[in-house]
């Protein structure tokens, strides 16, 4: 679902990007020299943009380490240094001995110059390096023969790289209430969901046996945020009435095949099954040695003598033993499945198992998974289970086995997207706990809102703007957050979006979208296929990729038209027929950042002659 958003965005700045140059007239632009250039235009001087947070930075050759400044002082004191290289020629005029006599002219009162005479060249270069980057004469006002310790000295210096940062008065208060593995003790707007789902699994307080539900919502409406929320207030309330009650969470995006997901389940309940024997074994330990001193300890117990106590620690001891966990590859997945079965049914109990993405697990691996659980209730002895799935693809139960359809969706729960106002409300809740008291301008948060509010609804992506507008301005040390760090913040994460997106193409479709960058970027604009298939070719040849056809070049067009990334448009060229004008709807020079991040296109260490090869044609 997510794939579709980029779409809309990328037909907005297509727009923009057709209305440049026309095909000619850029075509010799002075560009040229630019596909060498480094890719982000961020000031390496500013050390806010160089947090490593975002996946653009990763590609950014601007970014240094604060020690690269260092180094960089280094290199001019190096530099510096080098006034005085016919110092260290190797000539027989200029030899050691005399770059030890310049050097010891400048101090005042060297103890002993003689003693300096037997100096070799390479003591002198570490000489000439610690003076020069410590600057330690004006310092400390003693001899330029310096020790190590002046080194370390000078780096306590170095430790004031934080201080400045740390100095600024702190927008946050507490920036964890906004990160999504946060989870909301309060969650407005899903009462109406919440109640439901607690209606339906309050059986299982009850000791019955809860219906299954499906939960629906597109991503970002708070589906699992509020199933977890509701979990554990059932975990909470079981413990309290001492009803044998628990909820067992499964990402299925992570753990997405049968084997996996029944050997999770069973490594969980075989672990609670192994604290319960021993809190067991311990409570009849105690037993037994209070009933040898005196019988009487055994009244009221279902035990008459203390052997029978005995034979139970052994029996609870030998299961122990038994209770071996799966292992996550290796066996038959019917052993599994029996050892799940098994060690669920050990104890009397109630079982919910949320099954997060659970579209993505019926993708990868179909529906046998669904269908065993959804039929162990009818052997189970003394437990039972109950399942709650949570999807945002509200199609996935079309690919179900009518049965597993029908047995899934007993009760079905749908997430409506939030409004503007709603997510105006769910972020107000959580600033109120992230920033400090008047952080934000009074425009903030409703533009949040509002961004979020057209993609969707979703708090998810409400939240991250909010999240990174309070980092860009902490960066930037203002005092407040802004309406203008909120849409560089909206840019931000789009970009990155759009990084992630490029990042994962298949190398076929990252050559094609190099191959429309490298016209675009020669201020060919609205290239049609043919062009870019042209390119395309040269550039396979160049790195040894197969050539696909220009019928599949075209459909992989299509397919980066349709991730938002090119704007391909079906022109009429009258009677030449219909061909595609193909425009790029992402900014360049990060995009082609990230194409030239992959080992084999970054192999094409000059690009420059495909893209004029096509002009000489
Ligand atoms: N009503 C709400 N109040 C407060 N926070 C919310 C609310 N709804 C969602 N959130 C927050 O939004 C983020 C996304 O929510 P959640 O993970 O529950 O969405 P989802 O519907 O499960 O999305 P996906 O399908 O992508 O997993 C979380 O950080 C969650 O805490």
């Amino acid at each position: 679902m997510d794939e579709n958003t980029p779409n809309d965005d990328g037909d907005d700045r297509a727009s923009a990007t057709r209305s440049g140059a026309s095909l000619e007239s850029d075509a010799w632009s002075s560009d040229d020299g630019s596909a060498d250039a480094p890719p982000s235009d961020s000031d390496p001087t500013d050390p806010p943009d160089d947090e490593p947070t975002t996946s653009l930075d990763a590609y950014s050759d601007d970014d240094r380490p604060p020690a690269d400044d260092d180094g960089s002082d280094a290199d001019t004191g190096t530099d510096s240094g080098s006034d005085d290289s016919s110092r260290t020629d190797p000539s027989p005029e200029a030899g050691p001995r005399e770059t030890t006599d310049e050097r010891t002219a400048d101090p005042p009162e060297d103890p002993d110059p003689s003693d300096r005479d037997p100096v070799t060249a390479d003591d002198i270069d570490i000489e000439e390096t610690v003076g020069v980057d410590i600057d330690a004469p004006t310092k400390s006002g003693e001899t330029g023969d310096l020790g190590l310790d002046e080194v370390v000295l000078d780096d306590d210096e170095s430790q004031g790289l934080f201080d400045d940062l740390l100095s600024g008065e702190p927008i946050f208060e507490n920036k964890e209430v906004l990160r999504p593995s946060y989870t909301p003790h309060e969650l407005p707007h899903r009462n109406e969901q919440i109640n439901q789902m607690a209606t339906i699994l309050v059986s299982a307080l009850r000791g019955e046996t809860p219906s299954n539900i499906l939960i629906y919502g597109k991503t970002g409406t708070g589906k699992t945020a509020s199933a977890k929320f509701v979990s554990q207030e059932l975990e909470s309330t079981s413990k309290k009435y001492d009803v044998p009650c628990e909820v067992e969470y499964i990402n299925c995006e992570v753990t997405d095949t049968q084997y996996r997901v029944l050997a999770q389940l069973a490594n969980k309940f075989i672990e609670k099954n192994k604290e319960f024997v021993g809190s067991r074994v311990e409570t009849l330990e105690d037993l037994r040695s209070r009933a040898r001193d005196d019988v009487t300890a055994l009244a009221d117990t279902e035990f008459d003598a203390v052997e029978a106590v005995d034979e139970r620690i052994e029996e609870l001891e030998a299961d122990r033993e038994g209770m071996d966990p799966v292992p996550m590859t290796g066996w038959p997945t019917d052993r599994v499945y029996s050892t799940f079965f098994d060690a669920v049914d050990y104890e009397e109990r109630v079982v919910v198992i949320m099954l997060d993405e659970i579209d993505k697990l019926v993708e990868k691996s179909g529906d046998d998974t669904l269908y065993n659980l959804s039929r162990m209730n009818s052997e189970l002895v003394n437990s039972r289970i109950s399942i709650m799935g949570i999807s945002n693809d509200l199609k996935f139960t079309d690919f179900l086995d009518p049965r597993v359809k029908s047995s899934l969706g007993e009760e079905e729960i749908v997430f409506p997207p939030y409004d503007a106002n709603q997510l105006r409300d769910i972020l107000q809740h959580r600033a109120n706990v992230a920033f400090k008291p008047d952080a934000l301008t009074d425009d903030v948060i409703p533009l949040c809102a509002a961004f979020a509010a057209q993609e969707h609804g979703d708090a998810r992506r409400a939240l991250d703007l909010l999240r990174t507008a309070g980092e860009l301005a902490e960066r930037g040390q203002a005092d407040t957050v802004e309406e203008a760090h909120v849409r560089k913040a909206q840019d931000k994460i789009e970009l990155d979006r759009v990084v992630e997106v490029v990042r994962t193409l298949p190398t076929q479709s990252k050559i094609v979208l190099f191959a429309t960058i490298l016209l675009e970027k020669n201020g060919v604009h609205n290239v049609n296929t043919g062009e870019v298939f042209n390119i395309y070719k040269r550039l396979c040849e160049e790195i040894d990729a197969d050539v696909l056809t220009q019928r599949r070049v075209t459909d992989l067009i299509s397919e980066l038209d349709m991730l938002g990334i090119v704007n391909a448009v079906v022109v009429s060229k009258g009677r030449y027929g219909r061909t595609k004008e193909i425009s790029l709807s992402v900014p360049i020079e990060e995009t082609e950042a990230v194409l030239l991040s992959d080992s084999r296109l970054g192999d094409i260490e000059n690009a420059q002659p495909f893209v004029q090869a096509r002009f000489d044609n």
